[in-house]
């Protein structure tokens, strides 16, 4: 089965090339670190918009089948951070500890962790997480909750991914 990941950055800025979208660079860059699996990426640059990114997510799960789906930027109390919202308005199911750890992680790096409201949910067979908009914080949160990323696709029907375990020790309770 193909490895197809859905990355969507969420920056008013970005979108309008105010500057440059560092954050969805580095999340192929981490995910091409970690992973042995083949994998093919869908990327979109979209202004924080709760229609757009429903419909972006929607069409990445729904059309694409990405079994993964990252987004970045948008988690904040800002008045135009609405990414947490939308994700859970497009999942069927919310994973709550996704972002309980990745703020507990984040913590260590930063006080304003607690900013953002990342969550992540499932919608048919795709796996959404949110990241915080920050490049440098991608790796930070990825690292953490990665582990239990491809369990969580094999067990919503996805692809068997393989990761390379000096790099991303991956873990999957004896079947
Ligand atoms: N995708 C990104 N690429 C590069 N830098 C980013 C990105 N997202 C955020 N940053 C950096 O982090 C800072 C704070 O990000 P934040 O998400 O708060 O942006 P913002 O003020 O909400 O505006 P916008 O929606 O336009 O990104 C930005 O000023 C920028 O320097
Ligand atoms: N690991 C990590 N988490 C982080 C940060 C960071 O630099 N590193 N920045 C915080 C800040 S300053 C904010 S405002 C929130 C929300 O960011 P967002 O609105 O760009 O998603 O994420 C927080 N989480």
């Amino acid at each position: 089965m193909e490895v197809k990941i859905g990355i969507i950055t969420v920056s008013d800025r970005a979108s309008k090339g105010t500057y440059e979208d560092l954050s969805g660079p580095a999340i192929i860059d981490t995910l091409n670190e970690y992973l042995v699996s083949k994998w093919k990426t869908v990327y979109h640059v979209i202004p924080d918009e709760q229609h757009l990114i429903e419909s972006t997510i929607k069409q990445m799960a729904d059309k694409e089948r990405c079994c993964l789906i990252v987004t970045t930027g948008g988690t904040g109390p800002a008045p135009r951070d609405v990414t947490p919202e939308a994700t859970e308005s497009v999942c069927q199911k919310m994973l709550p500890g996704f972002g309980e750890l990745m703020r507990q992680e984040s913590l260590k790096y930063v006080p304003t962790a607690i900013l953002s409201r990342q969550t992540a949910g499932i919608r048919g067979k795709s796996l959404i997480v949110n990241l915080p908009g920050k490049p440098k914080s991608i790796r930070e949160c990825l690292d953490a909750v990665f582990p239990a990323i491809p369990y969580c696709i094999d067990l919503i029907g996805g692809p068997f991914i393989e990761t390379k375990p000096e790099i991303m020790k991956v873990f999957r309770p004896k079947q």
